[in-house]
């Protein structure tokens, strides 16, 4: 019998997928033969001590860095080797570890200009009216994140809480298929990370999330999956349950100290 083998991409049903990615900055090796897979629509929390590879790992995903070994595919297209405007063109969006944003510009200025760098609208500076389309996804964009009420206010009188929420607008301007998020809750306040959290869960189901977080409450809340992150090597991956339960997790990361 003679076996027919469909000819399909086998990493075509997942919006990231790694494969063997490792990065080394001179004899030290930061991230060490990393795989791991997002089907679209997940949400994943990327967790680690100071120092496991986090942030180089991001910034591998977004084209900032290149990796010295490995494969990286968005939506199985091999991105590997593309510039990080390239990945933004295929739906890659991020926020950074400090928000991103013009200080002094307001909610509305800040959230116009996002919409704007990503379609090729009028080269005008001026502000939509509030009867024009533009202005409605302004508005739209600042309800999703909670901003409704500060559209006038300048970017830099916002709190560091509205800051974030200001960034996670102009990220979400260009409707990306795969958002990462850079220490979302880091410097918030108890109340303010509730509410980050609250805005995350709203996002739209069908964008797949990436977040690299050191706030435990945030990472095992937003995310369906935990990828461990330990001087550079993927040491545990599950759901947060299994995560929180995991006994090397507990001794590397969580110092034995987490219930
Ligand atoms: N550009 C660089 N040149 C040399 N070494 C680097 C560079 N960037 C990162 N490293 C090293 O790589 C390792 C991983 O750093 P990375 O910032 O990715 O970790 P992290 O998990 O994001 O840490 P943190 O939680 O403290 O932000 C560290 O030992 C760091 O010193």
């Amino acid at each position: 019998m003679v076996a027919i083998e469909l000819h399909r991409p086998h990493t075509a049903a997942h919006a990231l997928e790694l494969q063997g990615v490792s990065r080394r900055f001179g004899g030290l090796v930061a991230v060490r033969d990393v795989s791991f897979a997002l089907e679209p629509g997940e949400r994943r929390a990327i967790i680690g001590p100071n120092g496991a590879g986090k942030t180089t790992l991001f910034n591998l995903i977004t084209g900032d860095l290149r990796p010295t070994n490995g494969t990286i595919r968005f939506f199985g297209r091999d991105v590997t080797t593309l510039p990080p405007y390239q990945r933004i063109r295929l739906g890659l969006a991020r926020t950074y570890q400090t928000p991103l944003v013009f200080p002094r510009l307001s909610v509305a200025e800040n959230l116009y200009l996002a919409l704007r760098g990503v379609r090729p609208w009028r080269l005008s500076v001026r502000l939509p009216r509030r009867t024009d389309p533009e202005f409605q996804e302004v508005a739209a964009l600042a309800e999703q994140v909670g901003l409704s009420h500060a559209l006038r206010a300048l970017a830099g009188a916002l709190s560091h809480g509205e800051q974030r929420q200001l960034e996670l607008g102009m990220a979400l301007a260009s409707r990306p298929r795969l958002l990462l998020l850079d220490e979302p809750a880091a410097g918030l306040s108890p109340g303010e990370r509730e509410h980050l959290t609250t805005l995350l869960l709203a996002l739209d189901p069908g964008m797949t999330v990436l977040l690299i977080e050191h706030d435990m409450d945030v990472a095992f809340q937003v995310a369906q999956r935990v990828t461990v992150l330990h001087e550079g090597s993927v040491i545990a991956e599950g759901t947060p349950e299994e995560i929180a339960a995991n006994p090397i997790v507990q001794q590397v990361y969580l110092g034995g100290g987490y219930a």
